[in-house]
């Protein structure tokens, strides 16, 4: 693509040097520049891709964008933009030329559920006639190809790259989750959602955004972001306080769809039923109303559930093919995933790894269990502190025993993480610390008998656990499964 054809749609402070040549790629990372390609130095949390622009050139770089003035020489094309990141996104929506407009794009955010709610729609659109991409923490869908994820929402490069994948392979709908980092750092710029999901929002990544109103404000820009002139909607939890105040700030222009138990709320679930078997409930919308049985446990379950039938609703699904497609899901991977063994103990795999995920997910195993709640857990390193000894209270509070460990410390020191979550219990027969993961399991497991449940918490669907910066293999199932054979 021609570099003065991208250059039309950027706010730019200087351009220096000849763009009419051509781009034959777009790189935020020096290491990846290939021949002909533009490079965007971006300054980091960590490193200034202003160090690496010589790199970058040496590696091939045509082009490159940067927030700093600069002489490159050598033939290069200098292009000075005031924010790096906000340019790399509208470069790339420019360079694929700008697909999220020509394909039905729903972007869920909120602190948890929008994995499983991201999966709920992907399935409600593909029963529905839909062929639908999906971007997630778990993977990246395209078309018949799964690839294992490495962030839930890609950088801007990454995720049009994909939508022309999509695109290529057949796909008109993509369903993205739209982490608050993502929102923050420019990832999503430029793209244009049809529909925006706000699922919840608690404590979480205030290492990042330092207050629950700025961790809010953030995610809030997904949604002011929609308009009216095109009928866009935002789909709302109308049970959670933040996203109360979402609605009532009145900020909103698109047409707002608010979902929850509360009688208010347009897409409403009444008359839930819950056992270890599954989840069922009555829903009343404005496209009808219909009984919906999941597979899945929970209450949470069933607000994933509503935000999907939403979703599903504004795109012009039957009511009633959307409760069946709800019904059909066997297992979101990862997510209160039961490990099925010989021995038939109850051993459930889940990503809680809040205070909030954590409480729901011991209060729905409480309500199923017969004897004795165990559970597995711990807390990431590099990651929101505040959440620790939260999540060690709730655990006092909810589960019968606890058996701390560690989940991904990535560089911080495992005993230190874990004093912080012990800081939450009171009693000290309540819990143990093994700070070895697969030893925790193994002790978890080995403790349980038939009539109890154990959880493991904090790592779901990863195959891989971070310690003092080395990656390792490493699933949570699969270490179950070793031990209870
Ligand atoms: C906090 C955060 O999101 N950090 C992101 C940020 O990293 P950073 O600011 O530390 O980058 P840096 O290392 O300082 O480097 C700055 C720039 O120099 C470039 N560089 C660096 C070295 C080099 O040799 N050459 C070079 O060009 C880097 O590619 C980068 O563009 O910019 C990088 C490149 O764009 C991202 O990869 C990185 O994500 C890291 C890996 C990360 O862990 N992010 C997590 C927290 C995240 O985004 N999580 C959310 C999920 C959260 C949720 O569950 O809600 C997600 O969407 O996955
Ligand atoms: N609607 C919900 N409200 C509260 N907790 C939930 C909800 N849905 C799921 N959970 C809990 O949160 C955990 C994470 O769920 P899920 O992976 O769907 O959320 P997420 O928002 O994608 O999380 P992440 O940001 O880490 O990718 C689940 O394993 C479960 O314990
Ligand atoms: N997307 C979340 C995932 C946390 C998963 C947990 N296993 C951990 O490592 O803390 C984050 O980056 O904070
Ligand atoms: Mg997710």
């Amino acid at each position: 693509m021609k570099l003065n054809k991208l250059l039309e749609t950027l706010t730019t402070l200087d351009i220096a040097g000849k763009t009419d040549g051509g781009i034959e790629g777009i790189a935020y990372d020096s290491r990846l520049v290939k021949p002909g390609w533009l490079f965007v130095a971006i300054s980091g949390q960590r490193a200034d891709g202003a160090d690496f622009i010589t790199e970058a050139l040496s590696k091939g770089a045509v082009a490159v964008v940067s927030e700093n003035p600069l002489e490159l020489g050598a033939g290069a094309v200098h292009i000075q933009v005031p924010r790096a990141r906000r340019a790399l996104a509208e470069i790339a929506n420019a360079y694929y030329g700008d697909l999220s407009r020509k394909m039905h794009v729903v972007g869920i955010t909120g602190t948890n559920g929008k994995t499983t709610t991201a999966y709920m729609i992907r399935d409600i659109l593909r029963d529905g006639g839909f062929l639908p991409g999906l971007l997630g923490t778990v993977a990246y869908e395209i078309g018949e190809r799964s690839i294992p994820a490495s962030r839930t929402t890609p950088e801007s490069p990454d995720i049009h790259s994909m939508l022309q994948q999509m695109k290529e392979a057949g796909c008109d709908s993509v369903v993205m989750e739209v982490s608050s980092h993502a929102i923050a750092l420019q990832r999503v710029h430029g793209i244009d959602f049809n529909t925006s999901v706000f699922t919840n929002l608690t404590q979480d990544h205030l290492d990042f955004h330092k207050d629950m109103e700025t961790y809010f404000n953030v995610k809030a820009e997904l949604f002011h972001l929609l308009d009216k002139r095109h009928d866009r909607s935002a789909v709302i939890n109308l049970d959670d306080p933040w996203g109360r105040k979402l609605v009532e700030e009145r900020k909103l222009l698109a047409n707002v769809v608010t979902y929850g138990f509360n009688e208010r709320a347009m897409v409403c679930a009444s008359n839930v039923h819950l056992d270890a078997n599954g989840t069922s409930f009555k829903v009343y919308t404005p496209w009808g109303e219909a009984r919906v049985g999941l597979q899945l446990l929970g209450r949470f379950n069933v607000h994933n559930a509503l935000a999907a039938l939403a979703v599903g609703g504004l795109a012009g699904i039957d009511l009633k093919r959307m409760a069946e497609s709800l019904g059909n899901i066997k297992a979101i991977p990862g997510r209160l995933e039961l490990v099925p063994n010989r021995r038939n103990k109850k051993v459930f795999v889940d990503y809680a790894h809040t205070d909030d995920a954590l409480r729901n997910v011991l209060t729905t195993l409480r309500e199923i269990c017969k004897g004795r709640l165990v559970v597995v857990f711990g807390c990431g390193g590099n990651r929101d502190s505040g959440k620790r000894e939260k999540m060690g209270r709730v655990a006092a509070e909810l589960a019968d025993y606890s058996i701390v460990t560690s989940d991904n410390p990535r560089n911080e020191d495992p005993g230190a993480i874990v004093s912080e979550v012990m800081a939450g219990f009171e009693n000290q027969e309540q819990f143990e610390v093994v700070l070895d993961r697969r030893k925790a399991i193994e002790k978890g497991v080995r403790s349980v008998g038939r009539k109890d449940i154990l959880l493991v918490a904090g790592k779901g669907h990863e195959t891989y656990q971070e310690i003092r910066g080395a990656v390792i293999p490493f699933d949570d199932r699969e270490t179950v499964r070793e031990f209870v054979g």
